[in-house]
């Protein structure tokens, strides 16, 4: 019944069949259904423009010829192509009634086909084979059951012939109503007028054999819905229609008892009706159509095209289908020039809006309008778009605070990575000070060298630092009024005070001298307030306060109880000397070295003290060594770059020649006052000493040492210890510190580094005097290790003991400087390539156990010099 289409299903006493196009344009036919004769006697390679059906039969247009080809069975439809046919006749249209067919020609031969207004139906089957010749072209036809109707395309009005006594339809056909489409059904026909409302008109309530059933639900098809239709088809006793708004299905007429009912929210692209049973395509992907109404197939397992392939472009009013969805094909037509056009949709439902029109490709769309909801499915819509902005507003939710815990952990990432390096940096030498540094370092180094009117010092910022200011009148009184009894000692430009403050802190005040160089003295005096203000190495003398009262210019230390090392060495007291033994000795020159490597290597920008000597190696109470007198410091070169320019200045005797010659100033020219400290060490001897006939001590003991003749040069206040190793390692240490080109001396790194190991090889021997160990590198605290505190102060270990010290051995600890607990020290040891290290002369303790006497020297000479090529090259560079 009804039109052709891209789906079609056929009826009668075997059930009904449901019959479609393929979805993926191969134009080839599917059917379902319980009667074989047409499920089965499908054509299944023939390629067809659009279906039929009838009672038992099923008919396409043939896409090759455009000619009806009819399959099933039905004893007045020929099956194949129907006959009679007219040679070479085309069609555009097929429609299947009961027992017949009829096709609207497109090309007319034999036939007045000049004039255009003439349109030729041929038909079949049972009292219809007839060729009918309509004045006036004619778009579609729809056949009833025994009847058909045409509808002329210029004035879309409809016209009907066929069995009218039987049908009842043909008379009843309206003359002046425009219509869009028909749809014709058993005894009645459908229109969708140009306004979109559906018009019926026929007589099924008459029906004789169906009024005497008693399965038949009332209902009259004439009395159609209010909703605009894009399109009708007919049933037996009803019809159906595709809403514009929605494109759902509505269905009106008799419906038989036990029917399925027509699907409610569903869009469908395609309607067809059978006699008491229709079919859709939903306007899904899967275009997978569905049935209902009685008997036959619900749902079907085949996707079928959702309508005719055309070659005219689509007209307003439809859009373009596109096959988005369906696997495997990408168009719907065969032909590229044909396409597949379906009506757009019109309006929107009540709690909608039209989000978008409809266009040549696609239907308008709607959108609920949450604000006005009045469906259940606008409802369930809104509250599934709102779950959805909860959902999206608590994943949202989830990515911030992940994103926070991330950036969180970043940050707290970034700043300890950044404190690290902070603190590495600060730790490593001044090579790789930040250039704020650099600047600084060299403004600071600017003022001091050449701003000899520098007087006042920055009091906010000595504030910030450690040094505390002090009246006059309280050092008066802390020191007796500076009495003569409190003096300790004398320099040139200062004299020393022994004081008690009030909180019974026992200090050194060193008053400069009124009588010497203003100028001078106040430089001295704020270098010094200020380098000491910024340094704090546990063997450096620690400032604790300052005074500058007009013409009075205090600083104030804390106080060495055992004086200086020249004091020791070159003092009055012979005694004082002895008792400074070889062990104290080599502890306090590792202590010193260990303070100027401080000034070198770690202060930031490098110390330069221009001023080592014995005298400003001081001793305190727990006879640890104390580098002192920073009055002639200056700030090095940060960067390590070309040596200062400097007017020589210092003590005579430890005066760098190179520093003297060429007013070069580098850390080597500490490096040469402290080889000369060294031998005064060894020696007992002071730098400059005119009593003897060579009366400078590099130029006596030097070439004693060069020459093997290492004893001459050895303190003969002291016996001899009775491994020598040591003293000689010393020796060569202070040799190579006291070259006179300040490129081939050691830097301080690597004496302090010989020194330690020299030490350790000393404690090592059999006199095993408990050395005065070093205090830790912990900056303003001076911890000693317990034990060793308990050595230094019960033990007073002579000379002699060194014989008999085997059993102390024992006893012996680690030293600190071996394990040296800070950062600097093990950086110091990473630089320093450890000779120890390398040939296995250091046991688990970290005490070297000593070498052969024979290859002492060379082997220093290999300890101190540079570790690496790279080394090498930075030292030649740099010094
Ligand atoms: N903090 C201190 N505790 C104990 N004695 C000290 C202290 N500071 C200095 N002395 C003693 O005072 C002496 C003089 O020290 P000062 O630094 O004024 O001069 P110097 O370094 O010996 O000579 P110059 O000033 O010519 O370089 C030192 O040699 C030392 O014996």
């Amino acid at each position: 019944l009804g039109s052709m289409a891209s789906i079609a299903v056929s009826y009668g006493e075997d059930g009904p069949v449901f019959c479609g196009l393929n979805s993926d344009g191969s134009h080839l036919v599917s059917c379902f259904g319980a009667d074989a004769s047409v499920v089965y006697g499908v054509p299944l390679s023939i390629p067809f423009i659009g279906l039929t059906a009838g009672d038992g039969f099923a008919c396409g247009l043939l896409l090759d010829t455009n000619q009806p080809y009819c399959w099933g069975s039905n004893s007045y439809v020929k099956i194949g192509v129907p006959q009679p046919m007219v040679e070479g006749a085309m069609y555009s249209e097929l429609s299947a009634g009961d027992n017949h067919l009829c096709a609207l020609r497109t090309s007319v031969k034999g036939i007045d086909d000049a004039n255009a207004e003439t349109s030729v139906i041929d038909c079949w089957g049972y009292n219809m084979t007839a060729t009918h010749i309509v004045t006036g072209a004619v778009s579609a036809i729809s056949a009833g059951s025994v009847f058909n109707c045409g509808l002329f395309a210029r004035n879309r009005t409809v016209f009907c012939w066929g069995d009218e006594t039987v049908s009842g339809v043909i008379g009843l056909a309206p003359r002046n109503v425009r219509l869009q489409s028909i749809g014709a059904g058993g005894y009645h026909v459908c229109g969708v007028l140009e306004n979109a409302q559906v018009f019926c008109w026929g007589r099924s309530l008459e029906m004789q054999q169906m009024s005497t059933s008693s399965t038949i639900d009332e209902g009259d098809v004439n009395i159609v819905p209010m909703d605009a239709m894009v399109s009708v088809v007919g049933g037996r006793f009803h019809a159906c229609g595709i809403r514009s708004l929605d494109h759902q299905v509505a269905c009106w007429g008799f419906t038989l008892q036990k029917s399925t009912l027509a699907p409610k929210g569903l869009r469908l692209y395609a309607l067809v009706a059978g006699d008491y049973f229709t079919c859709g395509l939903p306007a899904e992907t899967s275009l997978k159509p569905i049935c209902w109404g009685h008997s036959g197939p619900l749902a079907l397992p085949v996707a079928v095209s959702p309508g005719i392939c055309v070659s005219d472009s689509c007209s307003r009013g439809y859009y373009k289908y596109a096959n988005h969805g369906e696997v495997g094909s990408s168009k719907a037509c065969k032909h590229a020039n044909s396409r597949l056009c379906l009506p757009c949709s019109v309006g929107c439902p009540g709690d909608s809006y039209e989000s978008s029109p409809c266009n040549a490709t696609a239907d308008r769309v709607c959108q609920f309008d949450c604000s006005r909801c009045a469906s259940d499915d606008c409802m369930s819509f809104c509250l599934s778009q709102k779950q959805n902005k909860n959902h999206k507003f608590m994943a949202f939710q989830l990515r911030i605070f992940v994103a926070e815990i991330v950036f969180a952990i970043i940050l707290v990432f970034s700043v300890t990575v950044i404190v690290c390096l902070y603190v590495r940096h600060k730790l490593r030498c001044c090579r790789q000070c930040s250039k704020n540094e650099l600047r600084l370092a060299k403004s600071t180094s600017y003022s001091f060298r050449k701003d000899n009117m520098k007087i006042q010092p920055d009091v906010d910022d000595l504030k910030i630092r450690r040094a505390q200011e002090f009246s006059y009148e309280e050092l008066e009184q802390a020191t007796g009024g500076f009495s003569e009894d409190s003096q300790v000692g004398k320099g040139s430009f200062s004299c020393v005070f022994k004081g008690v403050l009030r909180d019974g802190t026992v200090v050194a005040v060193k008053r400069a001298i009124k009588a010497s160089d203003v100028k001078k003295r106040s430089k001295e005096f704020h270098t010094e307030l200020d380098l000491l203000s910024r340094l704090n190495h546990a063997h450096l003398l620690n400032l604790l306060g300052y005074c500058d009262d007009g013409s009075e210019r205090l600083l104030v230390y804390e106080f060495m109880a055992h004086g200086s090392l020249y004091q020791h060495l070159h003092g009055t007291d012979p005694n004082l000397k002895k008792r400074l033994n070889w062990a104290r000795r080599v502890t306090i020159a590792v202590q010193a070295a260990r303070g100027i490597e401080y000034l070198h290597g770690y202060a930031c920008p490098p110390v330069i003290h221009r001023d080592i000597k014995s005298s400003n190696i001081l001793i305190d109470e727990e006879h640890n060594a104390r580098v002192a007198d920073f009055g002639l410091s200056i700030l090095g070169p940060a960067d390590s770059g070309a040596p200062l320019s400097e007017l020589p200045a210092g003590t005579l005797g430890y005066l760098d020649p190179e520093y003297y010659r060429l007013h070069y100033l580098t850390t080597k020219s500490d490096v040469y006052s402290f080889g000369v400290v060294l031998l005064e060490i060894l020696s007992g001897r002071k730098a400059i000493d005119m009593q003897f006939e060579e009366g400078n001590i590099v130029e006596w003991a030097v070439p004693l040492i060069k020459a093997g003749d290492f004893y001459a040069i050895l303190d003969p206040v002291l016996s001899r210890p009775s491994d020598l190793e040591a003293l000689k390692k010393i020796a060569a240490i202070a040799c190579k510190c006291v070259r006179m080109r300040a490129k081939d001396r050691p830097s301080m790194d690597k004496v302090t580094t010989a020194l330690e190991r020299a030490l350790a090889l000393l404690m090592g021997s059999p006199c095993i005097e408990q050395p005065i160990l070093p205090t830790e590198v912990v900056l303003g605290s001076s911890r000693m290790h317990k034990k060793v505190s308990h050595w230094s102060s019960n033990q007073s270990c002579s000379e002699n003991e060194l014989a008999d010290g085997d059993d102390h051995r024992i006893e012996y600890r680690a030293p600190s400087w071996i394990t040296f607990p800070s950062v600097t020290s093990s950086q110091r040891r990473k630089s320093s390539a450890s000779e120890a290290d390398m040939d296995g002369r250091t046991t688990t303790d970290g005490r070297n156990v000593g070498s052969s006497i024979g290859d002492g020297l060379r082997s220093l000479e290999e300890e101190i010099s540079p570790s690496s090529p790279q080394e090498n090259l930075y030292l030649q560079h740099n010094f």
